[in-house]
């Protein structure tokens, strides 16, 4: 039960179906599942055949953001009759986070009960914390979402959100980063986030400071968990297929470009920086943790020249120095780069390089035995090893965009647009522009065809008659139809 982030029970209303499926009562939701409820044998844990529910009619997940962490689990509804929590229907694709015995329903009555496994609220390490619960429109619930070295990530939720509750819908929950500064004024990381705007970026809905120098920077909450948990199992990290991440550095690749036209460099791209909307290929992912982000002036070509960032995916023109305790505390503002020219957002592109590599392989290219001597001297000779045996599966067109990222000559690598004409991707621009409108964007499909062929890593798309809409009058579950009269 320890691998369990939370569970699922069958809580099964007799009167309205019979199937045989209710043998199996507890699901387990595990890391890396998605839990598919719906009509679909091949595809979902629980399978109802029922006109009223859809083929997935929704799915369930859960995040640990590292093994002392308490789980979030989450509910996204995927249906064309609604999927019901605590008697409100959850808003269409839209990710809820669920508490411990929250009641889940489906249109043909079934019924689930979610049990969490562990207590959801930390209010001691909270109140330890020292921070205001209500801010304005927002309260901030003692779930934490993930921490680093700058602050933590819990949830938030708005105090008052009228036209939700009077749709009838659950309200959405968001997050709020807490960085405590110890000065009361706002952060940079705030003062960058707010200017942008763009569906591969945080969204960020408001910031403030309090009394103490705790800085409130609420976002949207990002449900499927960072990209380092979604390849890590166990001790190590996964690869995963090209065409996988191929979409994940197509959606980099556009908020970079947005990012460098915009005069903004992140700094920090990293695994644990790209944020998922769900744990599961296709998915949309945005760009987090803009603490170190700089801005520069374009028209004067103006370069950087502080070390920043964190070793493994840091461009060697970035510069290292051996103190990590220096390092971290980000008082150093020396580049080791010999002719000390600094670098500008080509470092970006470098991080981007490392990224690839880690989900191609699973294998960090610069890692050597983990100590920072050892991936300084290994980012400065930029040496990779093409010839390993998990390259051996691996695209020459995927290996050349890794190659062409990680060019310890800034003259030789990349930049932003050069990296959306490379082969591997400028091949693939069709299919990723139509992935993108449909899954990042959610453009409605019905235009949308994508090559099968390039769909490499789907499961086989099973055909289901389709599903059938409910008009409130026929439903025959009360409270269903009391919900759907609310929309
Ligand atoms: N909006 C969000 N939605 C969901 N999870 C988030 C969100 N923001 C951050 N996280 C999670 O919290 C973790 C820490 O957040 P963040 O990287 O912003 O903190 P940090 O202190 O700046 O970290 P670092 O040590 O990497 O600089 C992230 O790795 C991610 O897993």
């Amino acid at each position: 039960m320890d691998r369990a982030l939370g569970v699922l029970e069958v809580d099964y209303d007799s009167t309205l179906d019979s199937s045989p499926q209710f043998i199996v009562n507890h699901y387990q939701i595990e890391t890396n599942k998605v839990l598919k409820l719906g009509r679909n044998v091949h595809e979902c844990v629980y399978t109802v055949n029922h006109p009223s529910v859809s083929s997935v009619h929704c799915m369930i997940w859960g995040i640990r953001f590292d093994p002392e962490s308490v789980p979030l689990c989450y509910i996204k509804d995927t249906s064309l009759n609604g999927t019901v929590v605590n008697e409100q229907v959850l808003e269409r694709e839209v990710p809820y986070l669920l508490s411990n015995q929250d009641v889940i329903q489906l249109p043909n009555g079934a019924r689930f009960k979610f049990s969490a496994v562990k207590s959801e609220t930390m209010s001691q390490f909270i109140s330890g914390l020292r921070i205001k619960r209500e801010w304005e429109r927002w309260e901030i619930v003692p779930r934490v979402v993930g921490s680093g070295t700058f602050g933590h990530v819990l949830v938030a939720k708005q105090l008052t959100d009228d036209s939700k509750n009077r749709a009838g819908k659950r309200a959405v929950s968001y997050a709020v980063k807490i960085i405590n500064t110890a000065k009361t004024r706002m952060v940079k990381e705030a003062t960058i986030l707010e200017k942008l705007n763009h569906p591969n970026i945080i969204r960020i809905h408001q910031s403030c400071v309090d009394a103490i120098g705790n800085v409130y920077i609420f976002q949207d909450l990002v449900s499927g968990g960072d990209l380092f948990s979604y390849l890590a199992r166990g001790d190590c990290l996964v690869p995963i297929s090209e065409t996988e991440s191929l979409i994940i550095i197509y959606q980099i690749l556009l908020a970079l470009k947005f990012l460098h036209s915009n005069g903004i460099v992140h700094r920090d791209l990293k695994l644990d920086n790209i944020l998922l909307h769900t744990p599961e290929p296709c998915t949309k992912v945005v760009l987090a943790d803009f603490g170190i982000a700089k801005e520069f002036s374009r028209s004067s070509k103006e370069r950087m020249h502080t070390v920043v960032g964190t070793p493994e995916y840091c461009a060697p023109e970035v510069g290292f120095k051996a103190d990590r305790n220096f390092y971290r505390s980000f008082s150093r503002t020396a580049t080791l780069d010999p002719d000390n020219n600094g670098y500008d957002s080509k470092c970006d592109i470098w991080s981007l390089g490392v990224i690839t590599h880690i989900m191609l392989t699973g294998v960090s290219p610069f890692y050597g035995d983990g100590s920072e001597a050892s991936i300084v001297k290994n980012v400065r000779s930029g040496r990779l090893n093409f010839g390993a045996k998990q390259w051996i599966p691996i695209t020459d067109s995927a290996k050349s965009f890794v190659r062409k990222c990680l060019q310890v000559s800034t003259l030789n690598r990349c930049n932003v647009e050069e990296a959306l004409h490379q082969v591997w991707v400028e091949k693939h621009l069709g299919q990723l522009e139509r992935i993108y409108q449909k899954k990042v964007l959610q453009v409605s499909s019905d235009r949308i065809k994508i090559d099968e062929n390039f769909d490499a890593f789907t499961v086989a798309k099973h055909k289901l008659p389709k599903s059938v809409k409910l008009s409130p009058e026929k439903n025959p579950n009360k409270r269903l139809k009391l919900s759907l009269h609310n929309t």
